[in-house]
C-alpha cells in the first residue's frame, strides 16, 4: 500500500470526504458504528467495511446524486484488469452505462464453491459496486442434468438429497462473500434464485413445444461442448446435449420475470450464454447480452475446478482458512500480479506499483505481493477472523521465529491441531522425560542419534523456541495451558503433543 494513506474513521463521519481536489459524498454505508478503512479516494473510494473486504465504490461528486462513482464503466474496469474474455458485442458497454441486472449461474455439483468460481463472484461484486444488481442463479435443476461444457466425459447423475445439501453449502458461500447489507444506501442487494423453481415445474411436452421448437439442432451440434464430446468414443447423452437449452431458457425466464439483461460466466460458458441470447431473440424478440471472463488456471495451465484433485474450496469446513491462505501465499512470482488483478479489488495503480517494485529486487521484500494476495482474498472469503486465524497458525507453525511473533496460546495450538500431525501422550509419561526420547517416541525422529544431531545443529524447537541443551527434558512449564506442546524439527517438520491425564 506504499504511497497511500490509511485512515480509520467511523462510518458516520465518512459521509462527506474532502480530497485534495474534489468533494465526494460516499453513498454506500453499511451498519451503524461499523468501522471503515479508507484505502484510497480518487475516482472512487475503496472502503473496507467491518469484517469483509468490501471496497464499496458508491461515491459521487458533491450533490449526492446517485450517479456511478467512477467515470469508468464496469466493463472498462473489467477489461483493464484482464477480466474480460468475450462479450456479445459493443452494446454491452453501452448497456452498462445504466444500472442493469446481471446473472451468473452455479450448479450445485459440490458442497462448496471453489477458487475458480470465485472469479464469477468477484465479477458480480464489481457490478454491484458500480450500482448494478447481481443475480446469483443456483442450478437446482441444471445440477440434475450436468453441463457438458469443458468436460471430456459424461457427469454422474446426482440424487436429490445430494443436490439439496450442495445447494445449502454454496448458498452459504454467496452469503459470506456478496454484500447483502440492507439499507437505503445500498440499493443493489443481490438476489439469489434457484432454477428448479421454474424448470422443475415444466413438463417435457411443454418444454419441447415452448423451447425446443425455437431451437435449431444444427446450432446446438455446433457448440464446442458438444463437438468435443461427439469426437470421442463415448459421445454425449441426450441429457447433457439438452443442457444448453435449459440454461438458454433460464436467461429468457430471468429476463421476463426479473428484468435480467446480461449473463456472465467463465469462458467455457460462452456457448450456453449465446444459446440464451438466441432463444430470447426468437421467443421474445429481446436483445440480451453476455460476457465471459477467463478461466483461472493453475501454474501448469489446468482449469481450477471442483473435479480437480486438491480443489481450493471456499467453505471453511472443506478447506481451513489457513490452508486457503497458504495456497495463495504460495503463488509464484509469475502469477501473483495477474491474480491480484483478478481476485482483489485493490486499485490497479497500487498493483502496478507493486509490480514495478518486484522488478527492482533491491527494494522488494520477497513475497510481499503473495502476502497481500493471501490477505485480501482470504479476507474476502473468510472475513477478518479468517485472516487472523491463518496468520496466527502460519506464524505458530514456523519455527525459529521470535517468541513474541508467534504467541502459542491455547487457541492457536488447538487450531494448529487440525493443520499438522498431532499425538496424544499420557502426561505422566511425558513430564520429566528427556526430549531425545520424546522425539523418537512420537515418531518425528527415527533414532536417538538422529535426534541428537538435530539438537546439536540447532534444528530442534519446543514451542518454537530453539533447544540448546542436549540433556533437555520436558517440564510442566512446556505445556501450554497444561495440555499441549509443539515440537519442531528443521524448517518444516512439526508435531503437536497433546498431554492427557
Ligand atoms: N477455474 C475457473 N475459472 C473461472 N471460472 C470458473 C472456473 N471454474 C468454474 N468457473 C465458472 O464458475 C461457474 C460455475 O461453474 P461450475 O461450478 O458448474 O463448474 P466447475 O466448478 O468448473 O465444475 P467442474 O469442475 O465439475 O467442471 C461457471 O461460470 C464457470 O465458468
Ligand atoms: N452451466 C453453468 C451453471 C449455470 C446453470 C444455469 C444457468 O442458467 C447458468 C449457469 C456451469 O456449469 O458452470
Amino acid at each position: 500500500m506504499a504511497g497511500h494513506s490509511l485512515t480509520f474513521v467511523p462510518l458516520q463521519q465518512l459521509r462527506i470526504w474532502y480530497t485534495r481536489n474534489n468533494l465526494y459524498t460516499a453513498l454506500s454505508f453499511a451498519k451503524h458504528g461499523v468501522f471503515v478503512r479508507y484505502v484510497k479516494l480518487s475516482n472512487f473510494a475503496y472502503f473496507r467495511i467491518g469484517k469483509r473486504s468490501v471496497h464499496q465504490l458508491h461515491c459521487c461528486k458533491s450533490g449526492g446524486a446517485s450517479q456511478a462513482a467512477s467515470k469508468k464503466t464496469v466493463i472498462q474496469v473489467l477489461r483493464e484488469r484482464g477480466l474480460l474474455d468475450q462479450t456479445t458485442g459493443p452494446e454491452v458497454e453501452k448497456l452498462c452505462q445504466k444500472p442493469v441486472r446481471i446473472y451468473v449461474g452455479f450448479d450445485p455439483t459440490a458442497e462448496s464453491l471453489h477458487i475458480g468460481n470465485l472469479l464469477g463472484i468477484v465479477i458480480l461484486r464489481w457490478f454491484q459496486a458500480h450500482g448494478h444488481q447481481p443475480v446469483v442463479l443456483l442450478g437446482g435443476a441444471t445440477g440434475k442434468i450436468g453441463d457438458p461444457s469443458g468436460k471430456s466425459a459424461e457427469r454422474p447423475l446426482l440424487d436429490d438429497e445430494t443436490i439439496a445439501k450442495n445447494l445449502q453449502g454454496i448458498k452459504r458461500n454467496f452469503e459470506q462473500i456478496l454484500v447483502f447489507s440492507h439499507d437505503s444506501f445500498n440499493p443493489v442487494e443481490p438476489i439469489i434464485l434457484n432454477n428448479d423453481d421454474w424448470l422443475g415445474k415444466m413438463g417435457f411436452l411443454e418444454f419441447l413445444r415452448d423451447v425446443g421448437k425455437y431451437t435449431r439442432v444444427g446450432t446446438m451440434l455446433g457448440k464446442e461442448s458438444v463437438r468435443n464430446r461427439m469426437n470421442n468414443e463415448e459421445g454425449i447423452s441426450f441429457t447433457e446435449f439438452s443442457y444448453q437449452l435449459l440454461q438458454a431458457y433460464d436467461f429468457v425466464h430471468l429476463h421476463k420475470h426479473y428484468g435480467v439483461d446480461l449473463q456472465a460466466g467463465g469462458s467455457d460458458q460462452w456457448g450456453n450464454i449465446v444459446a440464451g441470447k438466441d432463444l430470447a431473440r426468437r421467443l421474445l424478440g429481446a436483445n440480451l447480452h453476455g460476457l465471459t471472463f477467463p478461466l483461472l488456471t493453475s501454474s501448469d495451465g489446468r482449469k481450477f475446478g471442483k473435479s480437480e484433485k486438491g480443489a481450493i474450496w471456499l467453505s471453511p469446513e472443506k478447506l481451513s482458512p489457513f490452508e486457503f491462505y497458504q495456497f495463495l501465499y504460495q503463488t509464484s512470482d509469475a502469477d501473483v500480479i495477474r491474480l491480484l488483478k483478478y481476485l482483489t479489488f485493490l486499485p490497479l495503480s497500487e498493483i502496478g506499483e507493486l509490480e514495478l517494485s518486484m522488478k527492482n529486487s533491491s527494494f522488494y521484500k520477497p513475497n510481499t505481493a503473495q502476502k497481500l494476495l493471501a490477505e485480501e482474498v482470504t479476507r474476502l472469503v473468510h472475513g477478518d477472523e479468517g485472516v487472523k486465524f491463518a496468520q496466527r497458525v502460519t506464524s505458530a507453525s514456523s519455527p525459529g521465529r521470535l517468541v513474541e511473533e508467534s504467541i502459542l496460546d491455547f487457541d492457536t495450538l488447538r487450531q494448529l491441531k487440525d493443520e499438522i500431525p498431532s499425538k496424544e501422550i499420557r502426561k505422566e509419561h511425558l513430564l520429566k522425560k528427556s526430549l531425545i526420547e520424546v522425539l523418537v517416541e512420537c515418531g518425528i525422529m527415527k533414532s536417538k542419534s538422529e535426534a541428537k544431531r538435530f539438537i546439536i545443529n540447532g534444528g530442534c524447537y519446543i514451542n518454537n523456541r530453539r533447544v540448546e541443551e542436549l540433556d533437555r527434558s520436558i517440564g510442566q512449564e512446556d505445556l501450554v495451558e497444561n495440555s499441549m506442546l509443539l515440537l519442531g524439527i528443521g524448517k518444516k517438520q512439526k508435531i503437536l503433543l497433546v498431554a492427557v491425564e
